[in-house]
């Protein structure tokens, strides 16, 4: 019998590392976690995991997991992209609401792009999962960055329950890839 998967995930970020968890952990998949700032390039959001991963593996000298998440509005031809956390920290809600406000067009897509390396030197497989919605003023818990702003189907990510949010998110579609990858034994190959 071979022995269950274990996954290092590098990320600073608690609620990432408590979604990856609570979605990979029925499946007998174990996820690990060193907190890590690694510094992220600009680039177009493959690149910016790319270069994520390589730093990661470099760092820990080993097999690592990472993610990076964009939120990208239509109206603005995919920005802010992979610099949300930016926007977010000097502008916050208000100020990506005021973003759209000479638009119509209020459409959004939130994107998840993992890495998986098995260390330095080796490639980094991409797992890319896209949830599309609109930008609305907060609405929900503001536990979670920019969760209260995304709307999806009437429901804001904030408002949702963590299982609902974890059945249709940007995050969930892209574990399914990764989950399916690894069901496959990509990671021994
Ligand atoms: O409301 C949210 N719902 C989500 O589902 C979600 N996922 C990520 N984020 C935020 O978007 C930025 C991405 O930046 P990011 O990918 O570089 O993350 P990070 O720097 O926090 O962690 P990491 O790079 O150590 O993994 C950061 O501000 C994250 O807090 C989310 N906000
Ligand atoms: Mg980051």
């Amino acid at each position: 019998m071979s022995a269950a998967p274990v996954l290092n995930f590098i990320t600073g970020n608690a609620n990432k590392l408590s979604e990856v968890r609570t979605i990979l952990e029925p499946a007998g998949i174990t996820v690990r976690n060193q907190p890590l700032d690694l510094p992220e390039v600009q680039g177009t959001l493959e690149d910016v995991t790319r270069d994520k991963c390589r730093a990661a593996a470099a760092a820990v000298q080993g097999p690592v997991l990472v993610e990076d998440t964009c939120l990208c509005f239509d109206a603005l031809n995919g920005l802010p992209g992979p610099y949300i956390k930016w926007f977010m920290q000097s502008i916050g809600h208000a100020g990506l609401n005021n973003l759209l406000a000479a638009y119509d067009d209020k459409s959004a897509e939130a994107v998840a792009t993992f890495g998986f390396s098995q260390g330095p030197g080796h490639d980094v497989l991409l797992f890319q999962g896209r949830t599309k919605g609109k930008i609305v003023p907060p609405r929900g818990p503001t536990t979670f960055g920019w969760d209260p702003i995304f709307e999806y189907d009437g429901q804001t990510y904030a408002e949702m329950d963590k299982s609902a949010k974890n059945k249709i998110s940007h995050r969930f579609k892209a574990l399914e890839k990764l989950r399916a990858w690894i069901e496959a034994g990509g990671m021994k190959a």
